[in-house]
């Protein structure tokens, strides 16, 4: 099995065997940016191989059981290996420790939520014989695979988000050639190692690191990709639709998501649920606490509880088990983000904790005073920082909680239920989560966002809906 501790060399794989290229490319750890591995990285004729060999796997057969018991055994060697994925984890990714373990231990749940499916994937009957003149007909649909899907994804989550897309793919029986993030590529490539291992037929799954934008293309270019499943930023994902033609296309996109706490809510409660939310993997979450609207007469209160529980957080080495936040992705995210908090004071927020970065590690930070239209409020930040705003009314805050492109989930702390049912009804969301914030995810439940968030559903049962067609059989008996 591999491991990232020396600089290991990866291949690409492609049928069912590793293949190394001349060209390669460095993955770094992002904690002291020093080199940990380097992978392959992909020509044009490695992706048309792939995309054939994923093709070709389809005409042998895959059955329902046969692929619930592949992805049962990935899942337990999931969890067998699961220190030693986190470790690659905490490197690869910088996300601290005990974070790692907690995402190899989700993956492992969305393999076996993705093997249960396997098994439960059916159609319906239809009553055809109700219309005039089918009286002696009978119909029924059957879920059949979409064919080759080409699965890409992001760089923050990338075991459980591999594993929502290839789980599902698979129990669904489709092949999957998968392009993983090239600055977090080394746990795909352990992933499809283990696949091996648990007895994924060859040419089921294959995996190509390199270039983002070039490999992306050539999968976009090749027509024997059914379907394109992408996790990622709306740049992207908007890209790939405007070039998929008339395929399939399910996107995962970003998100500011807001959390709302109202005067009645439990304030301990929501303070320590929003100080973990807005902070977890240095804020590199999609449903990660961006906006928080808290009502008015609780405003310092409220302040104050965050505070005392963001101080707490420990910012450093993600191989640490203290430490709570490690460095973000790159250099120039860290840069991003505190340019992006000093524009915000230039226009009048205020810095209620934080706000300081030491190279890639950028300190936990709650901003106060600020505006709908500041970059930190209007954008995807995607790092440590929320801002926290006041509001009165419940139709003001909704319309706040409204008022942005994006539309993954959102927050509500109440206990008035009038309100919480009409945010249900009125938030515009992929989820609304009551008395928790917006980062709450169960891997079986439906998640996918609206607006510039994206559209399909993940969570295997929805996924494998959006990885299959319904065809219908119509009987002339
Ligand atoms: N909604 C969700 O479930 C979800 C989950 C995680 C992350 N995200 C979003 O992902 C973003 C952060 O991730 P990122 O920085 O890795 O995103 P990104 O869009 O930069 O990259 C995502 C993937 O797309 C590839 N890619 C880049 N250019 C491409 C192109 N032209 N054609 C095809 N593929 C291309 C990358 O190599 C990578 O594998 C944030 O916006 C975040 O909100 C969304
Ligand atoms: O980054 C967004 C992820 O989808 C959130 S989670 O890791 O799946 O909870």
């Amino acid at each position: 099995m591999s491991t990232i501790t020396t600089d290991k060399q990866y291949g690409l794989y492609i049928n069912g065997k590793w293949e190394q290229t001349a060209d390669m490319m460095e993955v770094v750890n992002k904690y002291t940016q020093e080199v940990a591995a380097h992978i392959s990285v992909a020509e044009k004729e490695h992706v048309d191989a792939a995309v054939q060999g994923a093709k070709e796997a389809l005409k042998s057969p895959f059955s329902p059981y046969a692929r619930y018991e592949v992805l049962m055994k990935a899942a337990q060697l999931l969890v067998e290996r699961r220190d030693e994925f986190a470790q690659v984890l905490a490197v690869e990714v910088g996300k601290p420790i005990r974070e790692s373990r907690g995402e190899i231990e989700r993956a492992a749940q969305t393999l076996v939520i993705s093997a249960e499916e396997a098994k439960r994937i059916h159609g319906e009957g239809i009553p055809v014989e109700s219309a005039q003149g089918s009286e002696n007909r009978m119909a029924f649909t059957v879920r059949v695979p979409v064919g080759v899907i080409a699965a890409i994804t992001p760089f923050n989550v990338p075991v459980n988000l591999v594993c929502h897309k290839i789980g599902p793919a698979l129990a669904a029986g489709n092949s999957v050639v998968l392009k993983p993030a090239e600055v977090t590529p080394i746990c795909a490539l352990m992933l499809a190692e283990l696949l091996e291992e648990a007895g994924l037929p060859k040419g089921r799954l294959q995996v190509l690191t390199g270039e983002g934008a070039t490999i992306g293309e050539w999968l976009l270019e090749n027509k024997d990709v059914n379907m394109f499943t992408f996790t990622g930023s709306p740049r992207v994902g908007e890209y790939i639709r405007s070039k998929a033609g008339l395929r399939k296309v399910a996107l995962e996109l970003g998100n500011n998501s807001a959390t709302i706490v109202h005067k009645d809510a439990n304030l301990e409660q929501a303070a320590a649920l929003i100080a973990q939310k807005s902070f977890n993997n240095a804020g590199q979450v999609c449903i990660s606490v961006q906006r928080v609207y808290v009502q008015e007469e609780i405003f310092a209160s409220f302040i104050e509880l965050l505070k005392e529980n963001t101080e707490k957080l420990v910012v450093g080495d993600p191989s640490s088990e203290a430490t709570d936040i490690g460095p973000m992705i790159r250099l120039r995210e860290a840069e991003r983000v505190e340019s992006w908090v000093g524009e915000a004071v230039e226009q009048g927020a205020v810095i209620a904790l934080g706000g300081k970065r030491d190279g890639a590690l950028y300190e936990p930070t709650i901003l106060t005073n600020v505006h709908d239209d500041m970059k930190v409020c209007r954008q995807e930040v995607f790092g440590p920082v929320v801002s926290v705003a006041t509001y009165q009314e419940i139709d003001e805050v909704i319309a706040k909680v409204n008022d942005s492109d994006y539309g993954l989930q959102a927050g509500l702390f109440t206990n008035n239920l009038q309100f919480a049912m009409k945010a249900a009804r009125e938030i515009e969301v992929g989820g609304l989560i009551v008395n928790d914030a917006s980062a709450y995810r169960v891997d079986h439940m439906p998640y996918g966002g609206v607006k510039n968030s994206g559209n399909g559903k993940e969570g295997p049962k929805y996924a494998i809906e959006e990885m299959t067609e319904e065809r219908i059989i119509v009987l002339n008996l």
